[in-house]
């Protein structure tokens, strides 16, 4: 138990007050001075602290026990005093009642209750503001709790920085090794260096692959140590503040507890003041009384004092006796003291609550800033665990890379390994070549340097053979010059000689074709030459079977078609690819043709064409022979005044149609463009028999100069040359095309002018119905044909039997041909076949049209004299022969000889012949 604060010793103090208050002095501080702290056994904490360990609950507790105990004890206090003055009332009313002088003692009575009253509301006041004092402690002990609950929870906090800090400590160090790091931290604006001290730069992007790795690394280590220096001196600073904290917690623990102690000191003394106060106030106004009835003198002195103080003085009257002066005035110093003292205590409390109050504040404004501190702690815990998770991402992303990049190296290794062997191979083959070059090099240089000193031998030797050459060409030139004059003497004499020459050969010439055009008109037969086409390759080229052999002596074609032996064809010649017949290339052919076909520059009408099935090779065949004729036509004109003109006409469907017309057509195509569509809009031309009995065509004749006029006007013509497509044929002609080539020619060595006509035909091919698989158009095509061959054939057995009435009129095909046919012409017919077996019957049927041809005796040919040549061009043309002949001497080593007649020189020199008369004479002049 705590010691009493205040003595009641009667002794040493009439009225009971305390030896302090008398001589004005606090009575802890002087007497017994108070202990700083409470301690547990002041405030019975053993008890308490037994059963709770929160030290700050149990002091909650023990605070709340005591405030309710003062609280009931005041409660009693009051109680008791309201008792006391009651019956102090009770006792003052009946002693005043047994008093002489009543009014004074009722004064006197008046006035203790009012002082009474006053001690009463003082007591109530002291009581509220310790009631306040006590909730204050209340609110103050509630903090406490809060207080050490956010202790706790600091500490939790603490602990679990802690554990977060070891996880992420073990975590980083797993993810980012052992390397050290050096990194510009953000916001940190320090930039750590490595062990070498050297600072360096995070690179992830540039630089070799393995030096981004090794930064990395590094970068998350500095990353660590950073992140654990942070960590650890935030954690420490935390710790240092809740230390603090707690220190300061402690110390106004203990403050608290003295101030309870300093409190129930006060309410103890408060106490015994209060029932030391009631009975010292019950005996001085005993005392009072008793004065007053030993009629004592009071001082008047302090009456005054009394008045100050709020009592009403006992008036001098009433209260004569010194003896109650006396005690009254004690009392009322008592009274003052006390009062003084009570309000001194009650300043102090009050001063002590406000420091309190001042205390709580700044400890809940710490208490606030530690949380808020707090908070600020856990929301950067939350950051640094969002930093490691966007680490560990990153770490992922930067593993991923690193294997990417482990990847790319083995394969660039690999490529490099490759890229060295075959740079090694490379190299060698280099070094390997090198070498040989080398080696090339020195062995080029041995015949360079031979070279070089044979130069400059040979240059040496230049100057001298120069000298020598020089005297060597000036003796050479004077041989030669009259080598050169003896030789041109010669020369003329040769050249005269070789015009004598050539003269003589064109006059051999001509009598040489002579006696061969006599020969062929006394033949005077239909000359028929056969020519084999060879298997096309969907016939049999592969493979297919042939039916057609020739002779040994190359003009019989035998024909073995139904097995009952072979038919033999006898022509004037075979033309195949075939063992024993003659070569089947077109100059083999124009070869045996061509002397037929130059008649016609002689005045023979001639007629070459060309009979077949379809699909044999007709078109194949003119087309080769037009050329060469008209080519050696030309070329044979030499020597001659000639005048040639060409019409080109179809017989299409028994009607004639000019091929040299203009063919623009209604699709607007332009002119001569290809027509592949039968235009059968084009008008026919007429045929007519004149007042001679020849046959005449309204037809287009055009001018011609060379043969290559001809191809050009056969070829536009053909092209619009009705043509089509069939089964036997892609391009097969529908139509029997008849090429005219009139030759006039004056022939001054015989002194007349000739006309000959060469008749070029092409028949459209005869195709059996049944195997030509057409119809419409075709089939009327086909029917026309057939039938104009059948005419043709007719005309041919009349002729063969020599009939007086040849069916030339029956088709516009045999009245054409009938002045080639009617004997005064010289016909040959090209009997085109095909060697499959699949052709036989057709092969067979043109082989029989072409064996009744043969039998065609068609009489002499005669010469076409359309007039004569100037007498005087033939008498120069004879002269310049006979000239040759009778004065062909030269003077020898003469060159100035006399030249030939100009005449023949310009024959044998290929220049422009003699010209006709009249015309040649003007030109002659000029
Ligand atoms: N001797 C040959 N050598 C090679 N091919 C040939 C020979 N003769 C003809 N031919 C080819 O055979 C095909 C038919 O020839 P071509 O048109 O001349 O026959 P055709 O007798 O005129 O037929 P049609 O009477 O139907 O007009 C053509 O493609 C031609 O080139």
């Amino acid at each position: 138990m705590p010691p009493p604060p205040f003595s009641s010793n009667k002794d040493h103090v009439p009225l009971g007050l305390p030896e302090s208050y008398l001589s004005n002095q606090p009575p802890s501080t002087t007497s017994t001075p108070p202990r700083r702290g409470l301690h547990a056994n002041d405030l019975d904490l053993a008890s308490t602290q037994s059963s709770s360990n929160d030290p700050f609950q149990s002091l909650y507790e023990t605070i709340k026990k005591h405030s309710k105990l003062s609280g009931e004890q005041a409660s009693r206090e009051t109680k008791r005093s309201t008792m006391h003055k009651k019956k102090l009332r009770v006792s003052t009313s009946s002693s005043l009642h047994n008093n002489n002088d009543e009014s004074d003692s009722s004064s006197a009575t008046a006035n203790a209750n009012k002082r009474l009253t006053n001690i009463s509301h003082d007591l109530k006041s002291s009581n509220i503001r310790l009631k306040a004092q006590v909730a204050s402690l209340l609110n103050l002990s509630n903090l406490l709790l809060k207080s050490s609950s956010s202790g706790k929870t600091l500490g939790m906090v603490k602990a679990d920085a802690i554990a977060f800090s070891s996880i992420l400590d073990s975590n980083v160090i797993q993810l980012l090794g052992p390397s050290p790091a050096s990194v510009n931290l953000a916001g940190g604006g320090e930039s750590s260096k490595d062990s070498k001290g050297k600072s360096l730069n995070l690179d992830l992007i540039g630089g070799e692959d393995n030096a981004c790795v090794g930064e990395m690394m590094n970068f998350f280590k500095g990353m660590q140590t950073v992140f654990e220096n942070e960590c650890s001196a935030k954690i420490e600073a935390a710790e240092a503040e809740a230390n603090q904290w707690k220190e300061q917690f402690e110390k106004s623990e203990s403050e608290r507890v003295m101030l309870l102690y300093d409190y129930k000191k006060m309410e103890e003394e408060l106490d015994s003041v209060r029932n030391r106060t009631n009975e010292e106030v019950l005996e001085s106004i005993y005392d009072g009384r008793l004065a007053l009835a030993n009629g004592e003198d009071l001082a008047v002195k302090d009456d005054a004092a009394l008045i100050a103080m709020g009592i009403q003085p006992i008036p001098t009257n009433a209260l004569t006796t010194s003896v109650g002066r006396t005690h009254v005035h004690h009392e009322m110093d008592a009274l003052r003291k006390q009062k003084e003292f009570l309000q001194k205590e009650v300043e102090d409390a009050r001063a002590a609550l406000h420091r309190q109050q001042a205390e709580t504040n700044a400890r809940e404004c710490d208490m606030s800033n530690i949380t808020d501190h707090l908070e600020d702690m856990q929301k950067k815990l939350l950051q640094s665990e969002k930093d490691k998770v966007a680490l560990k991402r990153k770490l992922i992303a930067a593993n991923e890379e690193k294997q990417k990049l482990k990847k790319r190296e083995w394969s660039y290794e690999k490529s490099g390994i490759e890229a060295k062997e075959l740079g090694e191979i490379a190299v060698r083959k280099a070094e390997d070549i090198l070498e040989k070059a080398y080696k090339v090099k020195v062995a080029k240089r041995r015949p360079l340097v031979r070279a070089k000193r044979l130069a400059d031998e040979s240059r040496r030797g230049v100057g001298e053979l120069g000298r020598h050459v020089k005297l060597e060409i000036n003796r050479c030139l004077h041989d030669v010059c009259d080598l050169v004059r003896d030789g041109l003497f010669a020369l003329g004499e040769e050249v005269q000689g070789a015009a004598e020459m050539r003269v003589k050969y064109r006059l051999e010439a001509q009598e040489r074709r002579k006696i061969f055009n006599k020969m062929l008109t006394m033949q005077g037969r239909l000359r028929v030459m056969a020519r084999i086409r060879p298997l096309e390759m969907k016939e049999g080229g592969g493979g297919g079977q042939r039916c057609l052999s020739i002779a040994p002596g190359g003009d019989t074609i035998m024909l073995d078609f139904d097995h009952n032996g072979a038919h033999k064809f006898r022509f004037d010649k075979v033309f195949s690819h075939l063992p024993n017949a003659h070569s089947d290339t077109e100059h083999g052919i124009a070869e045996q043709v061509l002397p037929l076909a130059l008649s016609a520059m002689d005045g023979y009408n001639v007629c070459i064409f060309a009979y077949g099935q379809t699909g044999s090779g007709k078109t194949h065949t003119m087309k080769a022979l037009t050329s060469i004729i008209c080519r050696k036509l030309f070329s044979s004109r030499e020597g001659f005044k000639s005048k040639v003109s060409v019409s080109y006409t179809e017989i299409y469907n028994n009607e004639v149609r000019d091929l040299l017309r203009n063919p623009k057509d209604d699709h607007g195509r332009s002119e001569w463009g290809r027509v592949d569509k039968i235009d059968h809009n084009v008008p026919s031309l007429d045929v007519r028999t004149n007042s001679d009995g020849k046959v005449e065509v309204n037809s287009i004749s055009v001018r011609i100069t060379c043969a290559e006029e001809v191809e050009d006007l056969v070829r536009r013509g053909t092209e619009i040359r009705s043509t089509f497509s069939t089964d036997l044929n892609k391009h097969s002609s529908r139509s029997h095309a008849l090429l005219t080539i009139t030759c006039e020619v004056e022939n001054e060595w015989a002194g007349l002018k000739y006309c000959g006509k060469l008749n070029l035909v092409d028949l459209a091919g005869s195709e059996r119905l049944s195997r030509s698989n057409t119809e419409g158009d075709r089939l009327k095509e086909t029917q026309f044909i057939n039938t104009s061959l059948a005419a043709l054939g007719n005309v041919m057995s009349a002729l063969a039997k020599d009939q007086a009435y040849i069916p030339y009129r029956d088709s516009k095909l045999t009245m054409l041909l009938s002045e080639s046919l009617s004997g005064n012409s010289k016909v040959l017919m090209m009997t085109c076949i095909k060697e499959g077996t699949e052709e036989a019957s057709e092969t067979l049927c043109s082989l029989q049209f072409g064996a009744r041809a043969k039998r065609v005796k068609l009489g002499e040919a005669k010469k076409n004299v359309v007039g004569k040549v100037e007498e005087a061009t033939a008498t120069a043309t004879a002269t310049a022969a006979g000239g040759s002949n009778g004065d062909g001497q030269r003077k020898k080593g003469r060159v100035n000889a006399p030249p030939p007649p100009p005449t023949v020189l310009a024959a044998a020199a290929g220049g422009k012949p003699p010209s006709i008369r009249g015309k040649s004479k003007s030109k002659e002049k000029k």
